[in-house]
């Protein structure tokens, strides 16, 4: 069966390929609004919706979608609107633990499943000036929390316990767990 990523994330692009899976790009747009209540259940709800809006293009396709959240004592953290907002979740996120959380959706014409990764981050304790630094490099308006470890953001970050990827934003070996639910092995996904 073809693999199909219904992600527009670069970064998902590049894990994904990264791990030797061929798959093709098709994305749909989802308001990414959930019902749920529960951060870990939001996470999962979005990813499926992402799958699913995919599906009337895809019909014989496996499709895979993701969504991370950044969870602070229970408060969700989306992408900051703006630079102002950007400072504020550094500066909470400043010199405490913080969960990150990806839904991962795989979707077959047969069956849909979803699962959630969770990771725990630890930022360490930043200065006036760091925050400054980071915010007006841009780097986190993009990005769930405000953050990006990858790249600049790993300069904030003392720890993470659980999967690095999964902060990412596609946690592979819970990924390769729920392809295996589904029944299309992701380690056959190679050719
Ligand atoms: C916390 C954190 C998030 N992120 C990113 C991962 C996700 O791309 C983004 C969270 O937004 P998402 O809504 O999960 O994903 P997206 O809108 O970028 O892409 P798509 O819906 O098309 O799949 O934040 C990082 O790149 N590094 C980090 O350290």
């Amino acid at each position: 069966m073809e693999w199909v990523l219904a992600s527009q994330s670069p970064r998902r692009r590049e894990l994904l390929s990264r791990v030797g899976v061929k798959f093709r790009i098709q994305v749909a747009h989802t308001d990414e609004v959930s019902l749920e209540t529960a951060p870990e259940e939001i996470a999962k709800d979005l990813s499926r919706q992402k799958a699913l809006a995919v599906r009337e293009m895809e019909p014989d396709a496996c499709i895979i979608a993701a969504d991370t959240i950044v969870v602070l004592d229970g408060e969700v953290l989306n992408k900051p609107v703006d630079r102002d907002e950007n400072r504020v979740f550094i500066s909470r996120l400043a010199g405490r633990t913080h969960q990150v959380m990806t839904g991962v959706t795989i979707s077959t014409p047969e069956v849909t499943h979803s699962d959630v990764e969770i990771t725990q981050v630890k930022f360490r304790s930043l200065t006036e000036r760091e925050i400054e630094w980071y915010v007006q490099s841009g780097e986190g308006l993009d990005k769930a929390g405000g953050y990006g470890i990858q790249e600049l953001g790993a300069l904030l970050v003392e720890g993470v316990e659980g999967d690095y990827f999964n902060v990412v934003g596609l946690p592979l070996v819970r990924l390769l767990m729920v392809s295996r639910q589904v029944g299309q092995d992701l380690l056959g996904a190679h050719v």
